[in-house]
């Protein structure tokens, strides 16, 4: 599902960041693990397709990024890729349940009112689709966010310290969750995270 090879990144003005090698298996889960300012969320976006990568190959479901124009990676992300940020980042003047229609209608899927109902039932939430954003806590709508990345049952989920600010019962809720919401669609799991409570939870771990 993905290879990474002599991958470097760099922003302007700061020293590169280098990446190990790295293979992900089909429907495996992994971590990325490492200090606060070590490039977890840069990898997560060149994985991501958010950014071209400056240097090596990233092979993401069979595609080198790096070939792909940015029109095409768009697209490529929309239909493959489910991201779930460190914020939320959802409309505000849309509903929970719009807020995942909006996400079907970007992926190029119909949109399905019923798919949406029940991926929020999944993942608890049933009760809060027709919420405006406003109208929910900060647990809630990171729900919210998880039930928008896998709403498309993308073939790889990717998730940006969905774990942060949690207690340690809630921090393993989550990772119940994301784990589960992956093996329901036989999806590929990548968490990028300084949290050491879940390094456990995950048997490939690429530490930066
Ligand atoms: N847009 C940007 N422009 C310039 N430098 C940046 C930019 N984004 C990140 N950086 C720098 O690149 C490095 C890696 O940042 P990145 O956000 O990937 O780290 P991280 O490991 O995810 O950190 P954290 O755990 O704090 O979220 C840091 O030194 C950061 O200051």
């Amino acid at each position: 599902m993905l290879q990474i090879k002599g991958l470097k990144h760099s922003y302007d003005g700061n020293p590169p960041i280098d990446y190990p090698d790295w293979d992900v298996k089909k429907g495996n889960h992994a971590i990325i693990i490492g200090n606060s300012g070590c490039g977890k969320t840069t990898l997560l976006h060149l994985i991501g397709g958010l950014m071209p990568p400056k240097e090596g190959t990233l092979v993401v479901a069979g595609e080198n990024l790096a070939e792909k124009p940015k029109s095409k990676l768009d697209r490529f992300r929309g239909e493959n890729i489910g991201i779930i940020f460190q914020k939320p980042h959802l409309v505000k003047a849309l509903s929970v349940k719009e807020n995942l229609m909006l996400s079907q209608y970007l992926g190029q899927k119909k949109t399905d009112s019923k798919r949406a109902e029940e991926v929020l039932d999944s993942l608890g939430i049933a009760d809060l689709a027709s919420r405006k954003i406003h109208q929910i806590s900060q647990g809630q709508a990171q729900r919210v966010s998880i039930a928008r990345a896998v709403i498309n049952s993308p073939a790889l989920l990717l998730a940006d310290e969905p774990t942060a600010s949690l207690d340690d019962e809630n921090c393993q809720k989550v990772i119940d969750l994301l784990k589960s919401q992956a093996e329901e669609t036989g999806a590929t799991l990548i968490v990028a995270t300084h949290d050491h409570r879940v390094k456990s939870e995950f048997k490939n771990q690429l530490t930066l």
